[in-house]
């Protein structure tokens, strides 16, 4: 079953996992920028041979697809295969994390989402020390002359 997910305006969106599976005879899907094609139907139509369709299957064929110099004509055939979007997260705050999740759901590792994590928590923690030094050394410098003119009233 594809995790698909359907927006408001009514087009679906595909994670590279959900068109990852697709990637057989007669269950074929591509995405050429960004956008998801179920081109099961047209293997043995293209000119340019089931076999290269067959080895981008369940893949970003954008390079590929790019790389032959498609005509027009080609660029037009893929709207009749058009089945929806792929599912970009959108970004908000913390970009390291955002973009680390991004990657998550790109099918990328996902261990790296950690390391990204623990250096927010990190520069956090240099940031509260860094503010924590300051204050200090505000009081400090604020309670000095203070502590001068006791000592001076001490040796009068
Ligand atoms: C669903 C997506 C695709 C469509 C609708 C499509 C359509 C076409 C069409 C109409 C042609 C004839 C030449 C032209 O009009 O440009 C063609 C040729 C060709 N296509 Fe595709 N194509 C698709 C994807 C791909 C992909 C992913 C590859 C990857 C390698 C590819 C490789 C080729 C090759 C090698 C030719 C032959 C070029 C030649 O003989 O000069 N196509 N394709």
């Amino acid at each position: 079953m594809d995790n698909d997910k359907t927006s408001d305006g009514g087009v679906k969106f595909y994670t590279l996992e959900d068109v990852r599976v697709h990637n057989m005879i007669n269950d074929t899907w591509l995405i050429i920028h960004d956008k998801v094609y179920d081109i099961s139907k047209f293997l043995e139509e293209h000119p340019g041979g089931e076999e290269v369709l067959l080895e981008q299957g369940g893949a970003d064929a954008t390079e590929s697809f790019e790389d032959v110099g498609h005509s027009s004509d080609a660029r037009e055939m893929l709207q009749q295969y058009y089945i929806g979007e792929l599912h970009v997260v959108r970004k908000v705050h913390f970009p390291h994390v955002l973009s680390a999740k991004k990657k998550c759901d790109l099918g990328v590792t996902c261990s790296l989402i950690k390391n990204d994590i623990s250096f927010s928590y990190f520069y956090f923690a240099v940031s509260f020390l860094h503010v924590l030094a300051n204050l200090s050394h505000f009081f400090l410098m604020k309670n000095l002359p203070h502590t001068h003119t006791q000592k001076k009233s001490m040796i009068a």
